[in-house]
């Protein structure tokens, strides 16, 4: 049985696989590998194999044509051969897959039609054109796509009925033509239904992606960021320094066992509410945890924090909360610390909840910053 395995790799394989797997992605990607398959990195990463698949196909079916003496065909061929190389170079350079796109597009559209037209190499052009729905559906979205379409089907039947076109030289049956229309029609219809279920999908996953990232971020009770919201952005902060306010709610138990759970949720809500209206344009809330309230404040001195976090204590001491018919009042306690070079955010909070609870130790509904 051991035989039967697959012989075991060495670290030199892996680097060697690594190697290859980043070779193959930096070049089907263009060099836009990120960690996420965003919408930009998956259109650029089509749009780079539409390019390629147009380079593998135009360039050999154009020598051969130069080959078989048909100059304009050829030189037609290879001109999309070079355009096409042109554009793997400007993507893998700007990653713009919106005019990378269209120097897809209107290119093919325009072969197509010559194709028709010359009947390509030895009548064989019209097959070709089965690939334009989905590139144009893809690239230039539903409506724009099926408008830019319905006009590559007119320039068609102008060609094919209305023109001096080449198609009588190879002894096709008249009703080809309209047979190659409806059966363009017929792709373009399902092309349609395809690109249609698509972005309906795309962007119901995009709304249930915002909807989860929400979720993830922000407390459904209150509507202020969590904890992990309100890590991600101190985390993320590029100031040099902050002071955060750290505050609970006295004897918040007392609450729920008088006047019920129900009535605990609306005081939570309201004195959420009551802060996020107290807190300065640049300043952040969050729902630290049950009862705890987290508040970041910047641009402002250790004794302005001070003096908001004073100022939302007594807003709080002098709030009547009215719940049905229960009337009562609540306090705060809160401790202030800054977050600074000498003080790393996670010892800043430690820092501030020492300072509530020396707050609570010291009798509560009251502020500490020392
Ligand atoms: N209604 C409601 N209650 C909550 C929620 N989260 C936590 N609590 C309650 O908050 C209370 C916190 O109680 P304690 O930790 O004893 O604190 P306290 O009563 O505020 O007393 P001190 O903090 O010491 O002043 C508990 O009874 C929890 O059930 C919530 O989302 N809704």
């Amino acid at each position: 049985m051991a035989n039967d395995l697959p012989p075991k790799k060495n670290a030199k394989d892996y680097v060697r696989d690594d190697k290859a797997k980043a070779f193959w992605l930096t070049s089907l990607y263009v060099g836009n590998v990120s960690g996420s398959f965003s919408d930009d990195v998956r259109r650029t990463f089509i749009i780079n194999l539409f390019s390629s698949v147009g380079v593998i196909f135009t360039l050999p079916l154009g020598v051969a044509a130069l080959f078989e003496e048909e100059y304009v065909l050829g030189f037609c061929l290879l001109m999309v051969a070079l355009l096409y190389t042109a554009n793997h170079v400007y993507l893998r350079r700007t990653h713009n897959h919106v005019l990378s796109g269209k120097f897809v597009i209107y290119p093919l559209y325009i072969l197509m039609i010559f194709l028709i037209y010359s009947g390509g190499v030895k009548g064989t052009g019209h097959v070709w054109i089965y690939c334009v729905p989905a590139v144009a559906l893809f690239l230039q979205g539903l409506k724009r796509g099926l408008i830019e379409l319905a006009l590559f089907t007119l320039a068609l039947i102008i060609v094919l009925y209305f023109t001096n076109n080449h198609f009588a030289d190879f002894g096709y049956d008249p009703a080809l033509k309209s047979r190659i229309l409806f059966s363009l029609m017929v792709v373009i219809f399902l092309s349609a239904i395809y690109e249609y279920c698509m972005s309906r999908f795309n962007h119901e996953l995009k709304a249930t992606s915002i909807e989860l990232e929400c979720l993830a971020y922000m407390d459904t009770l209150t509507a202020l960021l969590n904890r992990r919201g309100i890590m991600q952005r101190l985390e993320k902060s590029t100031y040099q320094s902050f002071h955060l306010l750290l505050a609970d709610v006295d004897f918040f138990k007392r609450v729920n066992d008088e006047y019920g759970h129900d009535a605990g949720d609306y005081a939570l809500k309201e004195l959420s509410r009551m802060i996020q209206q107290s807190l300065p344009e640049k300043g952040l809330a969050a729902r630290w945890g049950g009862e705890e309230f987290l508040l970041a404040v910047c641009d402002c001195t250790k004794s302005d924090a001070f003096d908001l976090a004073e100022l939302i204590r007594q807003e709080i001491e002098d709030h009547e909360f009215v719940y049905l018919d229960h009337k009562f009042r609540m306090t705060l306690s809160v401790g202030v610390a800054t977050m600074n070079e000498s003080t790393p955010l996670h010892d800043a909070i430690t820092l501030a909840d020492d300072r509530l609870y020396s707050a609570k130790r010291a009798g509560r509904n009251q502020v500490r910053a020392r």
